[in-house]
């Protein structure tokens, strides 16, 4: 069973390596939404995969990093594209998250992407 915990965060960037007169080289912001998603057995007598408190709590340091930054500014994401960061967040979760199955991007309502970890790729 595959589950899901959805976070917003607010933050800034802009994208250093697009052509010249690129609209996403100058600075700007987005509501940035992030889904986590686990994978694993339903425990038979808990009838849940793992707490989504738990996803929250993994998730936690990570948003603290990203909400109401720059994220150029963050170390691994000075080119800031929906991709690097979606990577960027798995390999700061699974240590702690090893049931992590997927991390989703979006940027705006209409952009954004998934990631199923380096196996997938
Ligand atoms: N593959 C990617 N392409 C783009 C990314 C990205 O992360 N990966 N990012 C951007 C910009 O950050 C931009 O803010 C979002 O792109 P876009 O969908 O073009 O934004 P709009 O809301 O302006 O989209 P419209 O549908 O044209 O209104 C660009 N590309
Ligand atoms: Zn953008």
């Amino acid at each position: 069973m595959e589950l899901f915990k959805e976070f917003t965060f607010e933050a800034a960037h802009r994208l250093p390596n697009v052509p010249e007169g690129h609209k996403c080289a100058r600075l700007h912001g987005h509501s940035f939404m992030v889904r986590i998603a686990v994978e694993g057995p339903v425990d038979p007598v808990m009838g849940w995969v793992i707490d989504f408190g738990d996803i929250k709590k993994a998730f936690k340091p990570i948003y603290d990093q990203l909400d109401h930054y720059y994220l150029n500014d963050i170390p691994g994401l000075e080119n800031p594209t929906s991709e690097v960061l979606a990577e960027w967040i798995w390999e700061k979760l699974q240590p702690t998250l090893p049931l992590l199955s997927r991390v989703e991007i979006r940027e705006t309502c209409t952009s954004g992407c998934s990631y199923l970890g380096p196996k997938a790729k």
